[in-house]
């Protein structure tokens, strides 16, 4: 089959049209990601693009100036949805900035002809500059976390990079103006390029999409949502990893378990979201307790808090412990105009040679002593306690 240009352009317009269709699709049913929307409407803005320099093949006001326009529009819309996935603040007024000033150089352009040379290295000095801003975004920005979609876009926006230096390269050769069919060649190749481009960036976006779900969707799971504090299976399991690595090393770890007294009271008093803000006030006191390094906080039930102190004794525990206490008791929760007194009882734990499991379990024995001599205490359990639990 003969390739005419076209062939091609039409080509280019149903790939484009198809890419920009399935994104704005995409973000009809996921919706809450922004940098989706703004890739669909680039997707839509390149499409346009190609389609009005298809239309005027003479290069003049509706290639030179309308097309020219369009993409740089859509670069600045790629590079802004790439720095809202990657949660990198960007201003829109920089890209718009550059796409300013590349308006300008193409009126210039369009006004007084500068030869084919300077168009070209112009060209290919546009393409270049933005991918390489979009590289830099993708892969210094970008959380280690997506690192995976975002090192494969940024490949893209790479050989992308590569093939317009190349072509520019090409373009001012001496050997290549004098030849019409290398020119002709030339532009064949650019389409092909910017068409397989094209679908791969769209490849990259739907990849960086797919691991940002997938991160949001795991941290959701690991997550109390009333707290931020880890759930009860993320502390555990945290604590696990923490507590096994310093056993391995021969080292103790502690735990505490913290529970709020008389909460019901709290709810049935005040209402339940009074108990909330109570619980998230607690939490407040306990990260306001310089705590070790490596310190564990999760959400082990309703009123139920879980600290693992890897590393920690179980002196160092009870210290830390006291220390919450203390303070829970002297700062009452804040409720509109009310003021909630609120206490805590807490179960420590701590040993070397036992497991999370072991652990917790003494803990929550030492937290039900706790309970019993009046609440608004802290307990330990004993050596031969934790060994007990161990069994
Ligand atoms: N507001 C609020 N209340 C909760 C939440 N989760 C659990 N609770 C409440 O916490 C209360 C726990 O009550 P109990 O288990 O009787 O414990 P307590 O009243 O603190 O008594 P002691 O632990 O014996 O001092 C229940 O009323 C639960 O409804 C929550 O997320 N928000």
């Amino acid at each position: 089959m003969h390739l005419d240009l076209f062939t091609l352009g039409v080509i280019g317009l149903a790939v484009g049209a198809t890419i920009s269709l399935s994104f704005t699709l995409l973000g009809l049913v996921l919706r809450g990601l922004p940098a989706l929307r703004i890739w669909a409407a680039a997707f839509w803005i390149i499409t346009l693009a190609g389609l009005a320099q298809g239309l005027d093949e003479r290069e003049t006001f509706l290639s030179a100036i309308v097309g020219n326009v369009l993409i740089a529009i859509a670069n600045a819309a790629m590079l802004m949805g790439i720095a809202v996935h990657v949660r990198y603040a960007l201003r829109w007024r920089w890209p718009l900035l550059l796409s300013g000033v590349f308006l300008v150089m193409q009126v210039a352009f369009l006004l007084a002809p500068p030869g084919q040379r300077v168009e070209a290295l112009a060209f290919g000095g546009r393409s270049v500059v933005w991918d390489a801003w979009m590289i830099w975004v993708l892969l210094r920005r970008a959380p280690r976390d997506l690192r995976v979609s975002c090192v494969f876009t940024a490949l893209v926006f790479g050989s992308d990079a590569v093939f317009y230096a190349m072509r520019s390269i090409v373009m001012v050769a001496p050997a290549t103006t004098s030849q019409v069919l290398l020119a002709t060649q030339l532009v064949t190749a650019n389409y092909l390029f910017a068409i397989f481009c094209t679908f791969l960036v769209s490849t990259g976006f739907t990849l960086m999409l797919a691991e940002r779900l997938t991160l949001d969707l795991r941290s959701m799971a690991r997550t109390d949502g009333l707290t931020g504090l880890r759930n009860r299976n993320a502390v555990i399991d945290d604590g696990r990893q923490a507590v096994a690595a310093c056993r391995a090393q021969g080292r103790t770890s502690s735990v505490l378990l913290l529970d709020l007294d008389r909460f019901k009271a709290v709810n049935d008093s005040w209402g339940h979201a009074a108990g909330d803000e109570v619980l998230r006030h607690f939490v407040k006191i306990v990260h306001a307790v310089q705590l070790p390094d490596g310190a564990l906080l999760g959400r082990y039930g309703g009123e139920e808090f879980l600290l693992v102190l890897p590393g920690i004794d179980a002196a160092q525990a009870i210290v830390a412990a006291e220390e919450v206490r203390s303070r829970l008791a002297a700062a009452p929760a804040a409720h509109g105009e009310l003021r909630i007194a609120v206490t805590t009882s807490i179960g420590v734990a701590g040993g070397a040679g036992l497991d999370i499991n072991s652990l917790i379990t003494a803990a929550d024995a030492a937290l039900y002593r706790a309970k019993h001599h009046g609440r608004n205490r802290v307990e330990w359990a004993g050596f031969r306690e934790a060994q007990t639990a161990a069994v």
